[in-house]
Parts: structure tokens; sequence; C-alpha cells
């Protein structure tokens, strides 16, 4: 492909990203693997290539950009060479018409700008929830330790803060490598691992997640278990929870799966009513803290999908409650940085709930946030999080 059809081919894709955003539609990772598998004469390298402009044009504009040509006009305002790719060459994007609209630049809709700086997030932690991510890796102790996991790495990989996690270059195919396929590591956000080993278990305890979807915390406690003990995974997505088994295999992992019906959860576990040692609840949020993976979701994000997601929130944490064994543990997770979503929910659970007490954290990064924990991209390098946990009394 020519420099300026890649151009034109973002172009495409990010139109149906912003289609998608108005009309809550596919994600934009979705949308372009569908745009490729359609187009399988476009090579890995042209991919890439129009990866990059889509999302570089996705992360400067702030608010949902009125098309996509605006969105590339946007980002070619500030680079000679890419104006220079709007060329009206065959394939590529129509020579530029003086006063033709370019999207807004900027981070966040102003409403949530306002809405993170009042959950204590300067411009400059902003700014970074829209950086690229890391891969990060988490050692599968089930079958291996991070020392001898690096020496079967085709690859030099670092060692992150979390226990067990190695961190790799973006884009570094870990999936296909030998060691995926034998289980020996899960990829899993530093943030997320260490989110995760803020809940004490130990080997032959009894252990809910309740909110598992595909189980990307329940492999790290069953392997925080040593595979001794009761762990059960719950959600009520029956396609995630679907997925859970065959990672668990994957990763010789000992887990235990129910599927719950919204509203009836506390009757669906009525047999684990106050049997738990330790819940977790990876409670639903609009996943602000994850915006690195999928910048768009920004645009899509509105006050009242955060209203909703709260409510949510307190209703996972009510069930969750109900599991927990006098002197077990609960923790409650979310990987959205505004407080509404988090400290505030926190707040509301230990009025109403008078038998739990929130537990001092201290986890290897990160920060104390209004009785809980929270990480960040711009101060810890991880996804953004906030958790707390809590002991029932
Ligand atoms: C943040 S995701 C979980 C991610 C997962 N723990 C992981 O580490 O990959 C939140 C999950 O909560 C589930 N969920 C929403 N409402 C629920 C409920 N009432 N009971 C249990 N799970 C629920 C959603 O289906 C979703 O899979």
């Amino acid at each position: 492909m020519t420099p300026a059809a890649r151009v034109q081919a973002a172009i495409d894709i990010l139109d149906q990203v912003i289609a998608a955003a108005r009309g809550g539609g596919a994600s934009a990772d979705r949308l372009a693997a569908e745009w490729f598998r359609q187009r399988r004469f476009v090579g890995s390298k042209d991919r890439r290539a129009i990866r990059e402009l889509a999302w570089a044009a996705i992360r400067a504009c702030g608010d949902i950009p009125p098309s996509g040509r605006a969105a590339m006009l946007r980002l070619a305002q500030a680079d000679g060479a890419l104006a220079g790719l709007f060329d009206g060459s065959t394939y590529g994007p129509a020579a530029i018409v003086p006063g033709e609209p370019v999207a807004q630049g900027g981070v966040l809709p102003a409403w949530l700008a306002q809405a993170m700086a009042a959950s204590g997030l300067d411009e400059a932690e902003q700014a970074a929830l829209l950086d690229r991510a890391p891969l990060d890796l988490r050692a599968n102790t089930l079958k291996i330790d991070r020392e001898a996991l690096m020496a079967r790495l085709p690859v030099a990989a670092e060692r992150t803060a979390a226990p067990h996690g190695l961190r790799l270059p973006l884009g570094t195919p870990a999936e296909s490598w030998e060691a995926f396929g034998e289980g020996l590591f899960e990829v899993q956000d530093t943030g997320s691992q260490l989110a995760c080993a803020a809940l004490p278990v130990q080997p032959g305890q009894s252990v809910v997640d309740l909110c598992a979807g595909a189980g990307g915390k329940t492999l790290a406690l069953a392997a925080a278990m040593e595979n001794r003990g009761r762990l059960l995974a719950c959600d009520i997505d029956r396609a995630r929870l679907s997925r859970l088994a065959p990672r668990a295999e994957r990763a010789g992992a000992l887990v235990e799966t129910r599927l719950l019906d919204p509203g009836r959860e506390a009757q669906i576990l009525s047999d684990w009513q106050g049997q738990a040692d330790a819940v977790l609840v990876d409670a639903p949020c609009s996943g602000t803290g994850t915006w690195r993976r999928n910048p768009e979701a920004r645009w899509r994000l509105t006050p009242k999908t955060i209203e909703r997601y709260a409510a949510m929130q307190a209703h996972v944490l009510d069930v969750a409650a109900g599991l927990v064994r006098p002197g077990g543990s609960l923790l409650f997770i979310t990987c959205s940085l505004i407080d509404a979503e988090g400290a505030d929910g926190l707040a509301a659970f230990l009025a109403t709930h008078r038998g739990f007490r929130a537990e001092p954290i201290e986890a290897l990064l990160g920060r104390p946030h209004r009785g809980g924990w929270r990480l960040s991209p711009h101060h810890d390098g991880t996804d953004g999080f906030f958790f707390a946990r809590l002991v029932r009394l």
C-alpha cells in the first residue's frame, strides 16, 4: 500500500469507530480486526501502520470527532509529512480544502476531565491514561517461577514490581509462544496482579471470585492457593465465564464455575452464604483505568453510565458481603479512577454494612486513596485501579 492509501484506510476505520461510539457499537479493536479480516490482501506492515495512525488520531481527539477525516486532519495539523499525504492520489485521501472541519484536540471530554480532577487526578495523570500500555506477564507459579520463565522466553523481559511479573515491549506476540501454550504465563497487567495480590488467600481456603469474567484474576488466585482448597468463579455473563475453563486447563488451575442470574445471585450461592474465607469483587465498571488499551472508550461514557456502574458495584458488593465468613476478607476492585466508581462506593458500603471494616493496604506500587489504594498509569506505569480490603468482624 502507498503511505497515502494507509492514511485513507485509517480514516475508513476511524469512521466506523466514531459511528460505533455514537451508537453503542463494537470496540475499535473489534472493528479494526473485522476491517482487516475483510481485506486479507493488506500485509502485516501495512496493518501495523494503519492501526498506529488510527489510534494516534483517537488519542489526539479528546471528544468524539465529527468524522474520521476530521480526526486525521487534527493529527496532520501537527505533522507536515502526514498533511502531505492528503494528495488526492488513487486510494489516498483527497487534498485538504482550506477551512474544512478539523476535530478538536484534547485529552478528555470536559465533564470527564472535571470528574477526574474532582477524584484527585491532575492533567498529567489524565494525559497518561492515554499512554500506550506495555505488555505484562504473570509467571504461572503452578508450573514455573519467574526466573525460570525468563530463561524460557525467546526475548529478554524485565521484572516488574509484582512478585511474579515480567514486562515485554509493546506488540510482542507473547500469546503465540510455546511457553504460553504450555500455560507457563498469563498476559496480565502489573496493576491487575498487584490488586489481586491484596486479597490474602492461603492454600486450603474457600475462595469466591464473584465477578470472574474470563478468569484473569481467578487464575492468579488459583496460583496463590497452590490449587488447594475450593475456588469458585462466578459471573452473570455466560460467554465470558465459558472462556475460563479452557484457560484454567491450560494453566493447570483447579476452579469451579457457577453462572449467576442477575438479581438471584444470593439464592444461587445459598450454599456459600457466610462460608468464604475470601471473596474477590472485581466489579463491573467504566474502565477509565484501562483507556491505554481502548482510548476510544472515553468517547462512549456518559454521566448516566457512571451512575449505572456505581449502582451495579453497590449490588455486587452487597451480594459478596453475604458470602464472607466472620473474620474473612472481601477485596473490592474497580479499574476506574473516578471516585464515584471506587472510593464513594466503599464509603457507602461501610456506612450500610456495619459488620465490615476497611483494612490498611500496602501494595508494592501505588498510594493510599480514601480508605483504599490507587494505582495509575502516571504514578505507577500500570493500568488504573482502585481497590479496598474489607474484613468481616
Ligand atoms: C471487570 S469485569 C471482570 C474481569 C475479570 N475479573 C478479569 O480479571 O478478567 C466485571 C465482570 O462482572 C460481571 N458482572 C456484572 N454484574 C454481575 C453480577 N451481578 N454478579 C456477578 N458478576 C457480574 C460482568 O459480567 C463482568 O464479567
